[in-house]
């Protein structure tokens, strides 16, 4: 089973590395909206994989660091695309959590990506 949790940042960025005169070179901003995904059994007394409110807490000191910053001051973000991003979000989160088993990063309402760490 499969499980996710939404969550929603607001942070600015620009594209360090596109061509001239590419609007994402621009400073702009996104109400960034990442879903965590977490697979494993279902606890047979519990009912769940694992309480939305553990991955919420795990979340949440990466939330700090991304919430309201300018990503591309973030070590490791210089060049924050959505695929930089979900990458970045895998590497800090995996280790808290071994079910993680996908990262989708909507950039846009329309654009974003999604990882499952290969
Ligand atoms: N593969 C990627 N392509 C683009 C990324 C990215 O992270 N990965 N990022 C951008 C920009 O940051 C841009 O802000 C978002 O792109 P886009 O979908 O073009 O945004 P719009 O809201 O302008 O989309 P429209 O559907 O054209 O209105 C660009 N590309
Ligand atoms: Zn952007």
């Amino acid at each position: 089973m499969e499980i996710y949790k939404e969550f929603t940042f607001e942070a600015a960025h620009k594209l360090p590395n596109v061509p001239d005169g590419h609007k994402c070179g621009r400073l702009h901003g996104h109400s960034f909206r990442v879903a965590i995904h977490v697979q494993g059994p279902l606890d047979p007394v519990l009912g769940w994989v694992m309480d939305f409110s553990d991955i919420k807490a795990i979340f949440r000191p990466v939330y700090e660091q991304l919430d309201h910053h300018y990503l591309n001051d973030i070590p490791g973000l210089e060049n924050p695309t959505s695929e930089v991003l979900a990458e970045w979000l895998w590497g800090r989160l995996k280790p808290l959590l071994p079910g993680l088993s996908r990262i989708r990063v909507h950039e846009t309402c329309t654009s974003g990506c999604e990882y499952t760490g290969d």
